[in-house]
């Protein structure tokens, strides 16, 4: 696992994580796993571990890291051989999360936090819902208030936890701007690992 890149890309709701793990993917054809779509999954399958997941997520409240935890890791390790480097969306969304998947898992080699403001977040959560076909259980502004609520309470013990790793960018900028940002930060961590490996030969 060592020498394939861990990335975890924290922000709030509506931050433009989703948009710039799209154009990572597309750029360095990393494997992106974001921990709500696996637990949309699970709530898809219609199974009652499902049903229970749906009922916190509706709440905007955090699923037990238990679940969360193993479904990632259940992805992980079905891709491990053939990826090329993991983008952990929405992941750790609070300190312990980060604490466990470095022990369970493996050390994180990034952390991209997309800074944004709230009244941002929820202009675009209400903009995305209001065009998309799909409609989100959690995408109305009661439980937007809520997510921002629980991602208020958490993030900055997780930044501070994790400081050394982060990469703060301004996410309030347009979409091309931003990416730059993340295209160096990267560039910087695959530099360091082929560096490490080359050292090791
Ligand atoms: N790492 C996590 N730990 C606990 N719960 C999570 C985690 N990731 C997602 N969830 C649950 O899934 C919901 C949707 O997650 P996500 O699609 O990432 O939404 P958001 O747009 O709010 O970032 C969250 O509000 C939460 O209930």
């Amino acid at each position: 696992m060592s020498e394939i890149p861990i990335i975890w890309i924290l922000g709030g709701p509506g931050c433009g994580k989703g948009t710039q793990c799209a154009k990572i993917v597309e750029k360095y054809g990393f494997t992106h796993l974001s921990s709500g779509d696996l637990l949309r999954n699970e709530v898809a399958s219609g199974s009652d571990k499902g049903r229970k997941l749906q009922e916190i997520m509706s709440t905007g409240g955090l699923v037990s890291n238990d679940e969360v935890l193993s479904l990632l890791n259940d992805a992980i390790v079905r891709s491990k051989g053939s990826s090329k480097g993991f983008l952990i969306d929405g992941y750790p969304r609070e300190k312990n999360q980060g604490v466990e998947f470095e022990t369970r898992v493996a050390p994180a080699d990034l952390a991209l936090y997309f800074d944004c403001s709230e009244d941002t977040m929820v202009q675009r959560i209400l903009a995305r819902a209001a065009a998309s076909s799909v409609k989100r259980e959690d995408d109305n502004e009661k439980t937007i208030r809520a997510r921002l609520q629980t991602f208020r309470q958490n993030t900055n013990a997780i930044l501070e936890l994790y400081d050394a790793k982060t990469l703060t960018i301004n996410a309030e900028r347009d979409v091309d701007d931003i990416f730059l940002e993340v295209v160096q930060a990267i560039d910087c961590v695959l530099k360091k690992k082929q560096q490490k490996a080359a050292a090791q030969c």
